[in-house]
Formats: C-alpha cells, structure tokens, sequence
C-alpha cells in the first residue's frame, strides 16, 4: 500500500517529542520518550505492522476537514460520511512528569460506525510488546517502555492488534489516552482527559498569544512559530531540524537522514526567527544550551548534537524497515555531526551578537567562549569544509562559508563596538578586509554576473541569495543583483528554487533531489532587497501556497507532483517563512538604510523597540 503523502499529515508535540497524525486518522510516527528516542510508531517508513493508531469512521469517508484549534498545537480531524459527522481531537499535554498521547473523538451529527486500532511496535516497528488487561484499559511492555492505554472503549486483541469497534452519536465524547513510562516505575495515575485538554489548550494559547508580530500574514507567522516551538525540547533549550528520519528527498532514492537533532546553523536560524516574533524566553534557554554543547576545545565543535548537547550522533541504518514509500535505507544518526562545516561560526557569532541587540539576559561566559572560537576560524578559515549543504563529497572552498567566516569576525567587531567587550579588533578588521577581498575576487564570476559556489567555479548556489541580509555587500552592489538573476534564472521554477544543481556531482549523490523551500523564500527576500518588490510579493504569495492545509511546510517539494519531501515538519523552512515576513514588512528605506550598513535587514526591526542588554564595563576579560 502507498504511503500516505508527507503534505497529509499534521503534527501535535509536547516539547519533548510529536506525533505524526495522518488526515486518514492514523498517528504513523512517534518516538518515546524524546524526539531521538526509537520510535514506537514507524508506520511512516514501513506499514501498519511497524506501529500505528488509527482512529477513524469503519464506514466510507465523504471528506475530511483538518485544522489547529487557533494558536494552539492541539489538531481537529472532522470526517463526513453518510450517516453522521465525527470530529477526532489529538494533542500530546505539556508534561507533568509524564508523558501523554490524548485522542478524544466527539460525536458531532448523526450516528457513526468507528474503527481503532492500536499497533504498538516498539524499537522502530521491531518488538512486540507483552499486553495485558488493566482496570480501564491495557498495559504493554518490553524492556525499558510501558505504554498505557485508558478509554472507556470495549477492546479486544487479534493478531497482536488492538481492536475496538464502536458507534459515536451527537454530543458524545469519547477519550483515549496512552501514556508512556519507564517500565520499572510505578505506572501513571490515571488522569481526567477533560482537564488536559483544557490545560494543553491555555498553555499553547498563552504561548502565542505572546507574538509579537502584528502585521500581515499573522496567521502563518503564528504557526510557524508554534511549529518551532513543537521542535523544542522544553528540559534544555534545545531545538531539533525536523520531527522524523529519513524521509526522503527524492522519490523512492537514498537521500535520507535522520534530523531529530540539534544543528547551530538550524537552531541559529530558528532563534532568529522566535526573537523576531518576541519569543526571548525561548531564545535564552537556547543560548544557554548552546553554551553548555559547544563547551570543550574549538576544534571538537560539531555541526549537530542531541538534545541534551551529546556529541555520539552515529548513523546506522534499520535494515527491517522498508522506508517512506521504498526509499531505504532507513537511517537513525546522522555523520554530517563529524563534518568541517566553517559556517557554524558565522552562524553563531551572528546568533550571539543578534542575542544581546535583543535583550536576551547577558550570560557571563558566553564572549569568553566566542573568543575561543575566533582564535579557531582565525587559523582554519582558509581551508576546504562541507559547508552549508554537508555535502558528502570532498571538501571544497565553498565561497558561502567564507563569506560565514567573514561575518564572524565582523559580529565579533560590532560586539566590541557596541557592547564594549573586549577583543583585538585591528587584527579582526585585518581579517575581514582579507576575506572579503578573496571573496570578491575568486567567489565572483564576471561571465556568469553572479557569486559562485566554490572560489574559482562557475556553479551557482542558493545560499548566496544571503549575501545582502549577511550584510556582506549592500542589495544594491550590481553583483549582489547579479547573484539573484541568476538563481532567479537558473535555480528556480515558479515557486521552488534548488540548493544547486545536483547533477554537477558535486554531493556525491545519485542527481535529483526537490526545490528546497527554505531557499524559495530565500529568493523572495533577495528580490524585495534588491528593489524588486513587486516580484517578490508575487513569489511569497506562490511560496506560501507550498504550506499543506494546516500551514506545515516539509523540507523540499517534488517539481513533477507538486507533493512534500524530506523531513517534516522542518524547522529550517519555518524560520525561513517567519524571516520573509519580517523582510517583506520593512519599508524600502529601513531595507536600504540597514543593508548599506551591513545590518540583518530582518534583525534590525527586532531590536527595535526593545532594550538591549547593557554594555559590559571594558576591562579585559569582562563579558556579557
Ligand atoms: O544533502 C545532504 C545532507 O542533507 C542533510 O542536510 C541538510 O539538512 C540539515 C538539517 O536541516 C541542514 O543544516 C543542511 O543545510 C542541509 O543540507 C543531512 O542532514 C546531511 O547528513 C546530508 O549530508
């Protein structure tokens, strides 16, 4: 049977890990008790036989209407057949010590014949656990997990399936609720569904009602907002790339990793996106878990970490499950963790300086630990990496990472300049003069008009289109607009525009992937900078049209089907959503004003209005 399309299924979470809840009723995907944790659904990547819920009408579905109860993550399924209308509510409440999956099915017209089925698979689809009666429902267990089901519901087991059939009729309520916990500890009390509902509702009301944003587009900036919300793992601060693994991002192909981890570049571009909307809570408990991964020697910085900042990543593949729709391997880890990847440190010196503009209380270790990082760039700029796209080919002199490496000296100058913290900025300057330099000299092409890839190619690269929002050159130099005619041209199609162009071989791959949607809205925000407004207020409208009817966006999307592909829902791709709306909201002359200074564009409004957090004295070794 076919997999259903990545675009049909919603997310709910608790901020330690989400479920994947598919149109048709069934919850396909979910890891327990993290994000990273083995997955006790996986019939994402395989079938119903690798774990499952399924809670639907038993009779033919006339249609099915989804959406969020407004700024919340709790999700509404309405399904129409010919006897009655049933509306199934899913949400995963905020752990209170314990963690809960709640699915309430409210019989909203007529009478209707319904189906549930629980799978429980654990490992990834691979154990069976042992089940056993309890007073209201059921208790299944293997190794280190039990998972607890309540429901006033008749069940019966068959074929090592949970089953139960039954009718749902107007204004009837009917909740299940499966708890998970550590097999060894006293099993969870049971709990009062109404309750948490109503108590996962305020949370998540509360917590958007805090976005700042009121312009256009509020609705999508809000979700978007939730959705990196629901990819941040409460305990730390810290913020996983996407919720699942290895779907792929080419039909059927073998571009598939796993992305239930932390990367600096994401989470960086994440805690943008959340101080631009206001969210500084959330921006300082992810600072802080940044300071606690990254702590040790400058040169063993990876490029990802778990949640709780461990650095042992190891990729391996699950040879037993068959993958999304075929496309093995299945992969669990990821080895780009042990990458050269030099734009990290741009990333997070920008995030960094961003922070303090912001007000994110000062941390005193934090410049002390920057500095440390400069020393490291300082000797290793110059060198070939993986760069941006953790391309798993050799290394090359990606023009995009020293153009990173450029910005982070450049924050380091302006933290100086306006925090008053110490540092050697002549030699910083030097730096930056040089790179900058180079860049102009070997990451330019005349003949192609546009910034290039790699120092002395031809090849074009999306991640240039941030060359103005770097601030690395203002949106009116000729090159800069040169740079987005030129992915304009010949990266895009309508609303998608690729990374690069796969089929140069440069990533080692088999060619093909989809457009990748961070990168579209990447191109809106070099159009509006570059004065081409019009063009650019066309493309966002295109791009945002990529959301599925929930405003979830994966991570690429296939140009011949138009359906979602790679992970989902991705992180990378909302911060990029929620960045465009703030470029689209500056007036022509704030864009200039702050691209000619060498501001984010985007950035420069967050701060505004807001206090930022006061200067260090200068002495030597004072930090904020
Ligand atoms: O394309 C090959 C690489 O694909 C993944 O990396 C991509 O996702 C990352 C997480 O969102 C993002 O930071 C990176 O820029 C993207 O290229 C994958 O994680 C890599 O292992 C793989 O080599």
């Amino acid at each position: 049977m076919p997999s259903q399309p990545i675009e049909d299924y919603a997310v709910i979470g608790d901020c330690h890990t989400a479920a994947l809840v598919g149109r048709n009723g069934s919850i396909d995907w979910l890891c327990l008790p993290r994000f990273d944790s083995p997955a006790c659904f996986a019939a994402l990547l395989g079938g119903p036989e690798h774990g499952r819920w399924l809670v639907a009408p038993a009779v033919p579905i006339l249609g099915v209407k989804r959406r969020y109860r407004p700024g919340t993550l709790i999700l509404e399924t309405e399904f129409e057949t010919d006897s009655g209308v049933v509306r199934v509510v899913d949400c995963m409440p905020i752990r209170n010590g314990r963690s809960d999956l709640l699915r309430m099915i409210i019989g909203v017209r007529g009478r209707v014949p319904m189906q549930m089925e629980l799978v429980m698979r654990l490992d990834y689809g691979s154990i069976v656990p042992w089940v056993r009666r309890t007073e209201g429902g059921l208790l299944a267990t293997a190794g280190p997990d039990s998972l607890l089901l309540q429901t006033p519901l008749p069940l019966t087991g068959r074929h090592m399936r949970t089953r139960s059939e039954f009718e749902v009729t107007r204004g009837e309520r009917i909740p299940l609720n499966l708890a998970h916990c550590a097999s060894h500890l006293p099993l969870p009390q049971p709990q009062d569904p109404e309750a948490l509902l109503a108590s996962t509702e305020k949370f998540w009301r509360d917590w958007s009602r805090r976005c700042s944003h009121r312009g256009p587009h509020r609705e999508a900036v809000v979700r978007s907002l939730l959705t990196l919300k629901a990819l941040t793992y409460l305990p730390t601060g810290g913020i996983v790339a996407a919720a699942t693994t290895s779907l792929p991002e080419q039909p059927g192909g073998v571009r598939n990793w796993d992305y239930r981890y932390c990367w600096l570049r994401d989470a960086t571009f994440t805690l943008n996106a959340l101080l631009l909307a206001g969210h500084t809570e959330e921006a300082e408990a992810w600072r802080e878990w940044l300071l606690r991964a990254i702590a040790g020697r400058p040169g063993d910085l990876q490029t990802l970490y778990s949640v709780t900042g461990e650095r042992r990543v190891d990729e391996y593949e699950l040879d037993w499950l068959p993958g999304y729709n075929g496309a093995a391997p299945v992969r669990v880890g990821n080895a780009a963790a042990r990458q050269l990847q030099l734009d990290i440190y741009g990333e997070l010196m920008d995030t960094l300086h961003l922070a303090r503009h912001a007000g994110v209380p000062p941390q005193p270790h934090a410049w002390s630990i920057q500095r440390t990082l400069l020393d490291y760039l300082e000797r290793r700029w110059e060198e070939p990496d993986e760069g941006i796209w953790e391309i798993r080919g050799p290394r090359r002199q990606f023009t995009h990472s020293k153009i990173m490496a450029w910005v982070a000296f450049d924050r380091a100058i302006k933290s100086v300049e306006q925090f008053g913290l110490d540092g050697p900025v002549d030699r910083w300057r030097e730096l930056c003069a040089e790179i900058h330099a180079r860049v102009c000299k070997e990451g330019f092409n005349r003949r192609r008009n546009s910034f290039v890839q790699c120092l002395g190619g031809t090849a074009l690269d999306a991640s240039l289109l941030l060359i103005p929002q770097l601030g690395f050159l203002p949106a009116e130099d000729p090159r800069v607009q040169g740079t987005v005619e030129a992915v304009r041209r010949e990266l895009s199609r309508g609303a998608l525009v690729w990374r690069y162009q796969t089929r140069t071989g440069v990533d080692n791959l088999p060619p093909g992937e989809g457009g990748f949607v961070p990168c579209s809205f990447w191109l809106v925000d070099g159009l509006a900078l570059v004065g081409r407004r019009k063009e650019a207020q066309a493309l966002f409208k295109k791009v945002l049209a990529l959301c599925n009817d929930v405003g979830l966006l994966s991570e690429e999307i296939d140009p011949d089907t138009g359906h979602m592909l790679g992970n989902f829902p991705q992180a990378f791709s909302h911060m990029a959503l929620v960045n465009t709306v703030r470029v689209l909201g500056l007036s022509r002359e704030r864009m200039a004003q702050t691209s000619r200074k060498g501001e984010r564009p985007a950035a420069a409004t967050a701060a505004r209005g807001r206090r930022p957090a006061r200067p260090a004295a200068r002495k030597a070794g004072s930090s904020p």
